[in-house]
């Protein structure tokens, strides 16, 4: 199987926070969303791969070729969006796009215009100008229109309202009609993912607590709810988090059956959500 990215066992340690031999792939054809509460290490894990911060330890594969050793080559098929703003402030749209093209073999300078067109954004503009709504917009059709086969984002959807996000998810889901391109992107907008991720990879305090595809997740995860007199030592190690109420308990389960069984018609069982998931594995 060709990757178009592999992450193996990254490790980086800061003073107060270790990203901990973190692993995934992605095949090319996919969308692949990463969440995890604040300070999980999803940028960190971004950076990293971009090589903007040095690993201390694991290996990061991009088309097949390490990140490192094949650097300038790789980035020239990487459409990068950053949630850092990397742009000269007291530039142009179009001036500052003119400096980002010069990096890209594979420009292009119609697909840009129509991006910008689409986006409602004036290349005559001066970045400072520019709300984050509309930079978002602008580091977006930048990253769009070189013909990169791997697109790596991180938290696109930030800061942009709903009309404009579902556009976004309607632009990524066309970038991957091409069978050999492929969306890497953090988001704590989990119904972003349900709607468009083919994969999702949840991080929690620097390790990876699952990288799976999401018709499993979605299928495998229940939401449990009924009378605090059900729970007991023994059935609370059937949870992965539970959250008490006045008026009694909701669970997350991996196996729902095992609940069925156990509990019968005294619990409500129903589909968990991704932020379900999330919330619940988080909290515990
Ligand atoms: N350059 C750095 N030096 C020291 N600590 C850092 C550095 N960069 C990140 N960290 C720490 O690493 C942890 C992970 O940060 P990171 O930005 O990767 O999280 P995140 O999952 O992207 O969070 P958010 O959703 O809030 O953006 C945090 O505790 C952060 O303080």
């Amino acid at each position: 199987m060709d990757y178009i990215l592999e992450v193996k066992d990254l490790t980086k340690k800061f003073e107060s926070f270790k990203l901990d031999k973190v692993s995934f792939k992605l095949e090319p054809g996919y969308i692949m969303g990463f969440i995890g509460p604040n300070g999980a290490g999803k940028s960190t894990t971004i950076k990293l791969i971009m090589n903007l911060l040095k690993k201390d330890g694991g290996e990061v594969k991009v088309f097949g070729k390490d990140h490192i050793q094949f650097e300038k080559e790789i980035k020239n098929r990487i459409g990068f969006v950053y949630d850092e703003s990397y742009f000269y402030e007291d530039l142009t749209i179009g001036q500052m796009k003119s400096i980002v093209a010069s990096f890209y073999k594979g420009w292009d300078d119609t697909l840009f215009n129509k991006y910008l067109k689409d986006f409602d954004l004036n290349p005559k503009m001066k970045i400072k100008k520019l709300s984050k709504g509309m930079k978002m917009k602008f580091s977006l059709a930048l990253a769009l229109s070189h013909n990169a086969d791997l697109i790596i984002m991180d938290e696109p959807t930030s800061g942009l309202d709903p009309v404009f996000r579902r556009e976004i998810l309607d632009i990524l889901y066309n970038v991957i009609q091409d069978e050999n391109k492929s969306i890497f992107f953090s988001t704590h907008i989990t119904t972003d993912l349900e709607k468009i991720a083919d994969y999702i990879t949840f991080i929690n305090k620097g390790k990876i607590v699952f990288s799976k595809p999401k018709d499993d997740i979605l299928e495998n995860y229940s939401v449990v709810k009924g009378g605090t007199n059900l729970l007991d030592a023994d059935t609370r190690k059937e949870f992965i988090g539970i959250r008490e109420t006045g008026v009694g308990f909701e669970g997350l389960v991996e196996n729902g059956q095992k609940i069925k069984e156990l509990f019968g018609s005294q619990v409500l069982i129903e589909k968990a959500s991704l932020e379900d998931i999330m919330v619940y594995t988080v909290r515990g």
